[in-house]
């Protein structure tokens, strides 16, 4: 297949690194699988011929299938935004494929991503059954695997309490002191970047959420997070293993998909509980002797305990604060700002020197000072958009049949938006695999400043998802990333390490490629 040059199919192949190794089907396991899926698809299509079809107009285009099978063999069971952004190119910013009697639609745009999921939230914000993850990997009441409908709505109302833009504006205090302790461990540790990052990361998301306090590398809290989200990205992305996409898979024996993959879902269940179930009943025992420190588990508690001392919506509760994995997701922003500033050092510098000359090296950066650094906030953009955390969002489900632009949405289809696409859209990014902060600013020659351009579009539109169900913890993630880039940035030159030979080592552009080799000097 050929596909525009506008497209690097490199960097797109890169994104395979960033997720775990291949689930790789052998043999024996495929023909099972062509089994079921006759006898499924005898079933679909004797049973389930509907005229809705021809009333409601025809699907949107998309790569044509095999008969009965569909796309099945063409959608790859590893990183499919791959393919996703290859055929958007192809059939442009909605298509439509179907593999085993499942509808999948793949929104490559964000125009579109706003129309269908935030215009029409109330048909597109419900979630697929994601059975890897809730049914087999005991994530049974995490918010983002959370079908829409009664819990779905008091979770949300759970977090957004403690995350929308006022609350979170709170924490960046807790934030800027966070960023400076890092730039300190920085100074310690210098050439242990990605640990540290880990770690604070950890630190910031489990003092809030559970007030707990990380003081080191070895806290046993942040160890079971990184095994959480280890076990998580170990078995795809959400939503896109075979058992998530036809979830009749997952009432087989789970071995047909191979012994790694039950040992991973074992692994998920035992992280699952350590990371949710365990913490939430640590803090009830502290809360309930006096010694709990104040934090969104004892609010929670608080503010649903009845007379008699139990805790209503314990569950609930429980779900919220189970978000560990996706908030680690911005230890994957900043690793992306790190390997971007030793590739692009003519950038880093640049940055540096619009920190400076507005601090004049007297102080470090705060929250106040981010709308007078607009290289900053490019970089911040830029760094959302060159590698995005979750390259093909987080599948939503249509509850009901819908018509757009002409085209035909069944019920129950797979709504994909691909992060990729939308990120690597040339019309939006010229030349997308390129880092340049500099496309969303322009210089202005007689005051010789930047200034943010408002025509081009901000990825953070795009990175936290659509509609009901973007993520909640937006704002606290741009606050944090932020404060760190620019924390870093003034502090510290960000160099590449050395071999034992004094020749330099650049890091792999891919972070999941092994460590990001770096030395922050003063
Ligand atoms: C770089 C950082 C982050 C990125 C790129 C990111 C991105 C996303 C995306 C794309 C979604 C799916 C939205 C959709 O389905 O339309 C999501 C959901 C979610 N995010 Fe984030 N997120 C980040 C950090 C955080 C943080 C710091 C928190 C918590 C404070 C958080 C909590 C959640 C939760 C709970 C959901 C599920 C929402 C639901 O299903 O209703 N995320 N995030």
């Amino acid at each position: 297949m050929t596909i525009p040059t506008t497209y690097s199919r490199t960097i797109l192949r890169n994104y395979l690194s960033q997720y775990c190794p291949p689930i790789s089907l052998q043999r024996t396991q495929w023909a099972v699988l062509s089994v079921i899926s006759v006898v499924l698809l005898y079933a679909f299509f004797t049973l389930g011929k509907r005229p809705w079809h021809r009333r409601w107009g025809a699907y949107p285009p998309g790569p044509k299938g095999i008969p009965i099978f569909g796309n099945t063999f063409q959608i790859p069971l590893v990183a499919p935004w791959i393919r996703f952004t290859e055929w958007a190119a192809i059939y442009g910013d909605i298509y439509f494929l179907s593999a085993l009697g499942m509808k999948i639609v793949v929104i490559n745009s964000c125009e579109i991503g706003f129309d269908l999921l935030h215009k029409r939230g109330v048909n597109y914000s419900d979630r697929p059954r994601m059975t890897v993850i809730r049914e087999h990997g005991g994530w049974t009441f995490a918010l983002s695997a959370e079908p829409y409908g009664g819990e779905f709505h008091l979770k949300r109302r759970m977090i957004n309490q403690y995350f929308n833009r006022s609350a979170s504006a709170k924490y960046q205090s807790m934030l800027a002191d966070n960023a400076k302790a890092f730039a300190c461990s920085l100074l310690e540790h210098p050439t242990e970047f990605q640990s540290q990052n880990r770690m604070y990361t950890g630190a910031n998301i489990m003092s809030l959420t559970y007030g707990h306090k990380v003081t080191s590398n070895d806290d046993e809290w942040v160890i079971n997070a990184k095994e959480a989200i280890r076990t998580l990205e170990c078995l795809g992305g959400p939503g896109v293993h075979p058992i998530d996409i036809w979830p009749i898979l997952g009432k087989l024996p789970l071995r047909i998909w191979g012994t790694k993959f039950v040992r991973n879902v074992g692994f998920m269940k035992k992280a699952a509980e350590r990371t949710t179930t365990l913490p939430y009943n640590i803090v009830k025992a502290k809360y309930f002797d006096g010694t709990a420190l104040p934090s969104m588990a004892t609010g929670l508690i608080e503010a649903n305990l009845m007379p008699d001392g139990t805790v209503k919506h314990e569950d609930a509760i429980n779900g919220v604060l189970a978000m560990t994995y996706i908030v680690m997701k911005t230890v994957g922003s900043l690793d992306t700002f790190i390997i971007a500033m030793i590739h692009f050092p003519e950038i880093q510098r640049e940055a540096q020197q619009s920190i400076d000359e507005l601090l004049q090296g007297e102080r470090l950066p705060t929250f106040e000072d981010r709308g007078s650094l607009p290289y900053v906030e490019a970089l911040y953009r830029e760094v959302l958009r060159w590698k995005p955390v979750l390259p093909a969002g987080v599948p939503h489900r249509s509850v009901q049949d819908d018509k757009y632009q002409g085209m035909f949405i069944p019920a129950g289809s797979m709504i994909f938006f691909n992060m990729l696409a939308m990120m690597y859209n040339p019309q939006e990014f010229p030349d997308p695999s390129k880092f340049d902060p500099g496309r969303f600013l322009e210089y202005d020659d007689r005051d010789r400043r930047y200034s943010l351009r408002t025509d081009v579009r901000n990825p953070e539109d795009m990175a936290f998802g659509f509609g009901r169900r973007i993520c909640p913890g937006r704002h606290f993630a741009s606050a944090w990333i932020w404060i760190t880039m620019a924390t870093i940035l003034s502090a510290f030159d960000i160099l590449p390490a050395r071999d034992q030979f004094g020749a330099v080592r650049l890091p792999e552009v891919e972070y999941d490629k092994g460590p990001i080799r770096c030395v922050f000097f003063v």
